[in-house]
């Protein structure tokens, strides 16, 4: 049975431990996280039932555009089943190779997990290392097939690999289709039958740990927590185990998924608490909370997410320096992965390093930082981590991709494990993938650490003017071809000028590539025949605020993007 609840109503004294459910639905990218989601939370109440209700929690301006969740969201949905009243916190997660931290940090406020594929696609890769660390987790697992609807779906199929790769007999998949809404409701009850209660203890004192945060403008941090003890109300005063600072709690309550005050938060449910944190560093995502006078012993934490792909990023003029640098500050707080470090470059001036889990992750960085916080940037070219040996040891032959296993899922679908070194898979690995294998194939990694190879250091000039920040690392035997194609990805990119410019890859003083770009100079007037000034003038101001997106280096004025385009694939 399905139960409405308005949002006066909810008194959650209601729901001891054992009516409460946490879990979270995981998933290789598309095979339907959002599209469930949405439907338990049409099915429960949460939200009116509309063909409007598209990827409900996917609430960020670039997760609707790109349709991908990048950052998990909660929601708190009551549920009546065996005659009871039940409070199901679901935390959605995102699906992507570069995203995963964020699915282990919401796996750790939950005791169960709804592994959704694709009764078409199968397991995929991040199925099956999403998998893990559920399992890992220790937490309950409930296959779920989804798009049963799809013509050519084959939900048997499915369920064979899952009982090969995952040792979970087939009986315990559920069929549906989350676009439809079929059997939706057999998901919703075998997360009450199948998932444990939290195990937190109501008598116990508060202890709560902060699992994810984010920034609002008026009211400061907004904290969601899980609570493993006790209870808190409003006025209370709880520290921060991690930098033992106090705080008064100014509201708290339930995300449904939009924020929802409630009198009191109880043990083992999941919430939010705004506690006057207004500097972005006081939220530490892993951090134990507890109440003044009675101290607790902190919970475990995280591991800190490990920065794969670094980049530049500066500002497109000095002056919006401190702008950005508050920008910068907000968004690490939504997103504790990102790692920052200032920097300063003699053609950008001051700015800051920026280490992140891929490149898909520092274009959601960027793109996040212009639609939400309104900063223009220039990013540089991404590379990764090295560690150089400075004396000239005896060099091994680097080692390209060596095969490590192979398991075969099904007649049609193998799992292959290689050892890469991450610069060749960081920029476009994953793209290129998708091509060659017209989208069957799927990808995931993880840090196997260092090892030695044959680098050399590629600079790129600008008429003769090195250009830090376009400066790569590369292998001695891509040199040639990498330089080659940078320099011409160069020529497309930046716009002819008024005088002759020549783009050149060099290895010390050696140069190994060159193009030209011939001079030029944009006449926007050449149209305009006769007088109307006023038009006049407004082609000019367009042309002006055209360059204010360039950068000059030297006396060349380079467009923003050229910096991360340059080493992307040509027909991107
Ligand atoms: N035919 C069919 N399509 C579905 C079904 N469920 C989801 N889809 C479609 O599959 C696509 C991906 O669905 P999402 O819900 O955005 O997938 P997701 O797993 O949340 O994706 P990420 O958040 O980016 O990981 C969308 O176009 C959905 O409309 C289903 O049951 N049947």
């Amino acid at each position: 049975m399905i139960s409405t609840q308005t949002k006066e109503s909810i008194d959650l004294s209601k729901f001891p431990v054992d009516k409460i459910r946490n879990f979270s639905i995981i998933a290789h990218i598309d095979h339907g996280k959002s599209t469930l989601a949405d439907r338990l939370l049409e099915m429960t109440g949460a939200i009116a039932k509309t063909d409007k209700n598209k990827q409900v929690l996917d609430k960020l301006q670039v997760e609707r555009e790109r349709g991908i969740t990048v950052k998990a969201q909660t929601a708190s949905l009551f549920y009546s089943h065996h005659g009871q009243q039940y409070l199901l916190n679901l935390i959605d997660t995102p699906g992507h190779v570069d995203f995963s931290y964020e699915v282990s940090r919401s796996i750790s406020a939950c005791q169960g997990v709804l592994l959704i594929v694709d009764a078409n696609q199968g397991i995929q890769a991040q199925t099956v290392a999403n998998f893990y660390l559920a399992f890992e987790a220790q937490l309950a697992i409930i296959p779920v097939i989804n798009k049963i609807d799809l013509r050519n779906a084959d939900p048997e199929r499915v369920e064979s690999q899952i009982e090969k790769v995952f040792d979970i007999p087939r009986e315990e998949c559920i069929r549906i289709s989350a676009k439809l809404g079929t059997n939706v409701e057999t998901v919703l009850k075998a997360v009450v039958d199948r998932i444990p209660p939290p195990l937190a203890c109501p008598n116990d004192p508060f202890k709560a740990l902060v699992f994810d945060s984010c920034f609002d403008h008026y009211r400061g941090v907004v904290t969601n927590v899980a609570l493993f003890g006790g209870q808190v109300k409003k006025g209370d005063r709880i520290v921060s185990a991690h930098h033992s600072k106090t705080y008064e709690v100014n509201e708290l309550g339930l995300l449904r998924p939009d924020e929802h005050p409630t009198q009191r938060l109880y043990a083992g449910q999941v919430g939010y608490i705004i506690a006057g944190m207004k500097d972005v560093k006081e939220a530490q995502i892993g951090d134990t909370l507890h109440l003044q006078d009675q101290p607790v012993e902190a919970l475990p934490g995280f591991k800190p997410a490990k920065a794969m792909v670094f980049a530049g990023m500066y500002p497109m003029d000095q002056s919006e320096y401190p702008g950005l640098r508050s920008a910068i500050e907000r968004l690490t707080l939504n997103d504790s992965s990102v790692t920052v470090q200032r920097d300063s470059s003699l053609a950008l001036g001051a700015g800051w390093r920026l280490g992140f889990l891929g490149l898909l992750h520092m274009e959601v960085f960027n793109q996040r930082l212009e639609q939400e916080h309104n900063a223009s940037v220039i990013v540089t070219a991404p590379t990764v981590p090295y560690k150089a040996i400075l004396s000239s040891a005896k060099l091994i032959k680097s080692r390209r991709a060596v095969q490590k296993n192979m398991v075969y899922i099904d007649d049609q679908r193998v799992m292959m494990k290689y050892l890469f070194p991450l610069n060749e898979i960081v920029v476009d690995f994953y793209d290129q993938l998708k091509s060659l294998s017209s989208g069957y194939a799927s990808f995931d990694y993880e840090n196997a650490g260092y090892q030695t190879a044959e680098l050399i250091k590629m600079d790129i000039l600008l008429n003769g003017n090195p250009v830090e920040e376009l400066a790569t690392v590369v292998h001695r035997n891509r040199a040639y071809s990498t330089g080659k194609s940078m320099c011409e990805r160069l020529k497309d990119t930046i716009p002819r000028q008024m005088f002759e410019i020549a783009v050149q890859a060099a290895i010390g003083s050696k140069i190994i590539a060159r193009e030209t770009i011939k001079a030029y100079r944009k006449n926007v007037l050449a149209k305009c025949y006769g007088g109307d000034i006023t038009r006049k003038m407004k082609l000019l101001k367009k042309q002006a605020e055209g360059k204010k997106k360039m950068r000059l280096i030297g006396r060349v004025e380079v467009p923003k993007d050229a910096f991360i385009n340059v080493l992307k694939r040509k027909d991107k």
